[in-house]
C-alpha cells in the first residue's frame, strides 16, 4: 500500500496485504539455499524454517561456521550441504556470503543459476559495483533483494519474541515475471516486519552511509570526542561513561525509539531540554560536512572499493579482530564492561 512519510509517499508492503500463509503458498515448490552462515545467514535461515520454508543452508565445510550450523540444528547431506552444493539443489539462492566473499564465489554460484531460479541479495553492493566485483547475473533469473535494516542478530531475536524487524526490499531484475511475488515472499518468511520498496542503488548508498554514519562510525566518533573532554577535564571514567553512554542506551535512546525526539526532550528537566534545543544545531553543522564528504566517498565508488581491499585478504579476520580489541581496550569502553555488570538487572 501506499503511505505518507511527511508529505512523501512510498510502497509499502505489509503482513496484513501479503500474510506468511500467501508467502508459504508464493514459495512452495521452491528450494531455498542460502549460502554463508556468518550473521544474516543464520538469523534469515531459521526463521525461513520455523515459518515452514523449506530451506538448506550452504557453507564451507571445516569451518567454525559449519559447526555452528549444525550446533543449530541444520543436518549434513540433508540441509546442510557445502556451497556448491546447495547451489545446486536451490531454486533461490540467498547471496549471504560477506559482499568480498561473493566476489570469489560469484563464477561457481553464477554456473547454477539456470533459468527460472532467482538470485538473493541481502544488500546492493554485488550489483551495484559491478564494475568491481564482477557480479553481472544472467538474464533469465530473478535479481531480488531483501535487506532486514538491522543486524541479522536482532532479526532473529526478534523473530523469537514473536516481534519483527523492517526490512527493504527492490527487484533489480525479473527474469521469471514472478520476481515480484517471490520477493515479498522471502521478505515476509525471514521475518520482515513491514517492507520498504527501494532499488539496489539507493539500498546500497543509503546503507553504507548509515553505518559509516550515525548508526556506527559516528556514534563512536562523538562518543570518543565527549569521553576525551569529560576524562581531560578531570571527570572519572565512571562519570565520563555513564553521561556520554550509558545513559543514552539505558534511558533515553528507548523513549527516543518509543516516540521520537521531543518526546525524549520533553521527559528530561528543562534545563536539559534548553541546554539540549541551544546545542543540537551546531553539533549539526559542524558535523555535516564530514557526512557530505562520507557520501561523496559512497557515491563514487571509494568506499565500496576500501571495503573489497581489505576484506578480501587472507588474513582479514585476525586484522579486523585487532582493531576490534583496541575498542574493546580503551578505557571508555573498558569503563563501559564494568558499567555494564553494575546494572541492576545483571546482579
Ligand atoms: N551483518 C548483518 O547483520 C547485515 C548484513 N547484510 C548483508 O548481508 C550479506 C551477508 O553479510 P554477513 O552476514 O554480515 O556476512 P559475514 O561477514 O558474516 O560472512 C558470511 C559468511 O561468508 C563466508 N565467507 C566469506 N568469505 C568467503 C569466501 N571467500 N568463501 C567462502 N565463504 C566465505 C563466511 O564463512 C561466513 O559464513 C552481505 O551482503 C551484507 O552486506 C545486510 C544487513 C545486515
Ligand atoms: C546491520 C546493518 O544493516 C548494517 C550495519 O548495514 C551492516 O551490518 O552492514
Ligand atoms: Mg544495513
Ligand atoms: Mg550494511
Amino acid at each position: 500500500m501506499k503511505l505518507k512519510f511527511g508529505s512523501v509517499e512510498e510502497n509499502v508492503v505489509t503482513r496484513e496485504e501479503f500474510p506468511l500463509e500467501k508467502a508459504r503458498e508464493v514459495l512452495k515448490d521452491e528450494v531455498i539455499a542460502v549460502l554463508g552462515y556468518g550473521v544474516q545467514g543464520p538469523g534469515q535461515a531459521l526463521n525461513l524454517k520455523d515459518n515452514g520454508f523449506n530451506v538448506i543452508v550452504g557453507q564451507r565445510k571445516n569451518s567454525k561456521t559449519w559447526d555452528k550450523a549444525v550446533a543449530d540444528g541444520w543436518v549434513p547431506g540433508e540441509t546442510l550441504f557445502d556451497l556448491e552444493e546447495a547451489c545446486e539443489r536451490g531454486t533461490i539462492i540467498q547471496f549471504l556470503l560477506s559482499d568480498a566473499g561473493q566476489i570469489a564465489l560469484w563464477p561457481m554460484v553464477k554456473k547454477h543459476l539456470t533459468p527460472g531460479k532467482a538470485l538473493y541479495f541481502s544488500h546492493g553492493f554485488g550489483v551495484t559495483y559491478k564494475e568491481k566485483t564482477g557480479i553481472v547475473p544472467p538474464a533469465d533469473v530473478d535479481v531480488i533483494l531483501v535487506a532486514p535494516k538491522g543486524s541479522g542478530t536482532s532479526l532473529r531475536r526478534m523473530f523469537v519474541e514473536g516481534r519483527g524487524l523492517n526490512s527493504s526490499y527492490a527487484i533489480f531484475q525479473d527474469g521469471t515475471g514472478k520476481a515480484k511475488d517471490r520477493v515479498v515472499a522471502l521478505g515476509i518468511g525471514v521475518g520482515s516486519g513491514y517492507l520498504f520498496e527501494t532499488d539496489f542503488y539507493r539500498e546500497v548508498t543509503s546503507d553504507l552511509t548509515g553505518e559509516r554514519g550515525t548508526l556506527m562510525g559516528a556514534i563512536q566518533g562523538i562518543f570518543a570526542a565527549q569521553y576525551e573532554v569529560l576524562r581531560a577535564n578531570g571527570h572519572t571514567p565512571s562519570e565520563a561513561f555513564n553521561e556520554t553512554v550509558e545513559e543514552l542506551t539505558q534511558s533515553l535512546m528507548p523513549l527516543v525509539a518509543e516516540n521520537g525526539m521531543d518526546w525524549m526532550y520533553a521527559n528530561c528537566s528543562t534545563t536539559a531540554q534548553r541546554g539540549a534545543l541551544d546545542w543540537w544545531k551546531p553539533f549539526r553543522d559542524a558535523t555535516k560536512p564530514v557526512f557530505e564528504q562520507l557520501y561523496d566517498s559512497v557515491k563514487t565508488g571509494k568506499e565500496a572499493q576500501k571495503s573489497i581491499d581489505s576484506n578480501s585478504k587472507e588474513d582479514y579476520r585476525e586484522k579486523l579482530e585487532v582493531e576490534l580489541k583496541e575498542l574493546r581496550d580503551s578505557e571508555m569502553w573498558q569503563a563501559g564492561a564494568v558499567v555494564r555488570k553494575l546494572r541492576p538487572e545483571n546482579n
